[in-house]
């Protein structure tokens, strides 16, 4: 799976984001170090704090078929324009992919791409709770 056909499953699923609120529609395509391929939209709700971002509706996908790692994940928001994940989905990222690339799609051609730990400096994770467990 190359970065341009993710980002093309991740606009395939921008398409089918549930916004009535935001009217912000954003996709996602996870490919995980399986080489399997998960894709997410952003889902609202009537009261607001239910909604689950695009990345985390993909990465729930992955891990509840058992494909916990995270290879790569592609985004893309408003069209050409650059849409970052934002805290909380940059936290679960964290969880399950901690060398993961971010991929950050304006449209299919232009992209950037970004290592988890750049846009998560000196994060917290799973590793650190189980130096408590020693
Ligand atoms: O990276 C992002 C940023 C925002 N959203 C969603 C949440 C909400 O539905 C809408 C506006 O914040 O965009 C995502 O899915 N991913
Ligand atoms: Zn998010």
């Amino acid at each position: 799976m190359d970065i341009k056909s993710l980002i093309e499953k991740a606009i395939e699923a921008r398409e089918r984001a549930y916004v009535p609120y935001s009217n912000f529609k954003v996709g996602a395509a996870l490919l995980s170090k399986n080489g399997n391929v998960y894709t997410g939209c952003n889902i609202e709700s009537a009261s607001y704090t239910p909604t689950i971002c695009a990345e985390r509706t993909a990465i729930s996908k992955a891990v509840s078929e058992g494909d916990r790692e995270i290879e790569a994940i592609a985004v893309i928001g408003e069209i050409d324009n650059y849409t970052y994940p934002c805290g909380v989905c940059r936290q679960v990222i964290r969880e399950f992919g901690k060398d993961a690339t971010l991929i950050i799609a304006k449209n299919k051609d232009e992209y950037k791409t970004y290592k988890l730990k750049d846009l998560l400096p000196h994060s917290f994770g799973p590793e650190d709770l189980q130096k408590n467990e020693e």
